[in-house]
């Protein structure tokens, strides 16, 4: 038996007969689904969260709650802030009212962007920035907040034991057309030997920490489904959000990139401003004549975050050869959570978690993905688009 829902067969699994097993029984031989009212999205709901398949389903909460050693009870505190700040920016990306609201959350900030081009804030970031910041201030868990939306990272606590670097909408040029956003962040540990420097100097110290210290990194994908994925070091685990309970529900633990792709993703409207070397291993990858004897696939929404989704669920390669991405804010996130997968982050040349940053806004070229295939693309000689002629869209 099938049901529908706004004219869709099955869009959750449908129970077995005689489900719920623990109310079963009181149908007295008649199955329960033909007398429960399924157009209830609460009873449906709690009906499949019964059935079995669903009981390992853990939320972050309990996922980073009592138990997780690895965590600790400051940190899930944080990262309970985060989160609900991506539900409201995943809530405002979404809305009809969405131009009301950020010209209204623009007036209370006070905000008017100062740059002109490509890199000027667009007021969907600023308020995004509005958002996580003030979520982080409210944790009382961060000593200083360094946003790609920002020009120096705000102090916020002398007790907080933790640094929050962040990109908090990455793609928003392209919301006007529904295409994915998402937010990353990456979590450092406050580094008390710089305690008794002036506001600035550790502000910007603490924030320009080597990836290789990141104790958490993660992303909200904004798409058909809005995708929290996080991981603290050991394992990159995803978890979606159920619009029905408001909760992250853990999706996709220990993800694995695979070892190898079959899609490459990057902006190949740049091809004729590559270096030879990448020229060559796309020319070679996509005739199906690299190390990997099957031609490759492009794909390319131009949203980092979506990109990267993809690349970590399917294999391959996401990529960005011009000094474009930053290293703080997007880079040694992503590259923490795909190495958590066992893939790769790389520039082209060496492994971006080992990049000592020297500026907060720095830029490089970025490469993300399957071991296999950034191993392949690393033994080209040049790889890295030094040429970067100011691109309009
Ligand atoms: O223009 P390119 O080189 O394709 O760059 C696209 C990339 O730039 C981004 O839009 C980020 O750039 P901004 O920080 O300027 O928004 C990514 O989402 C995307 O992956």
């Amino acid at each position: 038996m099938q049901f529908s829902i706004l004219g869709l067969q099955n869009p959750i699994p449908t129970p077995a007969v005689g489900f719920p097993p623990s109310i079963g029984n009181l149908s007295s031989g008649v199955s329960l689904r033909h007398r429960m009212n399924w157009s209830s999205p609460a009873l449906r709901t709690a009906a499949v969260m019964a059935s079995p398949g669903f009981e390992g389903h853990r939320t972050l909460m309990e996922f980073v709650g009592k138990g997780n050693a690895e965590v600790g009870d400051e940190l899930a505190l944080l990262v309970s802030h985060i989160q609900y700040a991506c539900k409201r920016i995943a809530a405002l990306v979404a809305s009809p009212f969405r131009s009301e609201l950020i010209a209204k959350a623009m007036a209370d900030v006070g905000a008017g962007p100062s740059l002109s081009g490509r890199d000027a804030p667009k007021p969907l970031d600023v308020v995004a920035n509005e958002i996580i910041l003030s979520s982080v201030h409210s944790s009382g868990k961060a000593a200083v907040m360094a946003s790609e939306e920002d020009d120096a990272p705000i102090w916020i606590s002398d007790d907080g034991p933790f640094v929050v670097v962040t990109d908090p909408l990455d793609g928003s040029r392209n919301i006007d057309a529904s295409i994915p956003t998402g937010t990353i962040f990456g979590i450092y540990n406050r580094l008390p030997e710089l305690d008794h420097l002036p506001m600035d100097e550790k502000a910007q110290l603490n924030s320009l920490q080597c990836g290789n210290k990141l104790v958490a990194s993660g992303y909200v994908l904004y798409s058909s489904a809005t995708i929290l994925c996080i991981s603290f070091g050991s394992g990159t685990h995803a978890f979606t959000l159920d619009h029905q309970t408001g909760e992250f529900v853990l999706t996709h633990p220990c993800i694995q990139i695979p070892r190898r792709g079959q899609i490459y993703s990057v902006n190949d409207a740049r091809y004729f401003d590559w270096p030879e070397g990448l020229r060559q291993y796309i020319d070679t990858v996509r005739q199906g004549k690299g190390q990997f004897p099957k031609k490759y696939s492009a794909r390319y929404i131009c949203s980092l975050v979506a990109d990267f989704h993809r690349t970590l669920i399917y294999g391959g390669l996401a990529m960005n050869p011009r000094d474009h991405l930053r290293l703080v804010y997007e880079a040694n996130p992503l590259s923490f959570l795909v190495e958590n997968a066992g893939g790769k982050g790389s520039d082209g040349k060496h492994r971006v978690l080992s990049i000592q940053p020297v500026k907060l806004h720095q830029r490089l070229p970025l490469f993300l993905g399957s071991l296999e295939d950034i191993n392949e693309l690393e033994s080209y000689d040049s790889v890295q688009q030094k040429f970067n002629p100011g691109y309009e869209v």
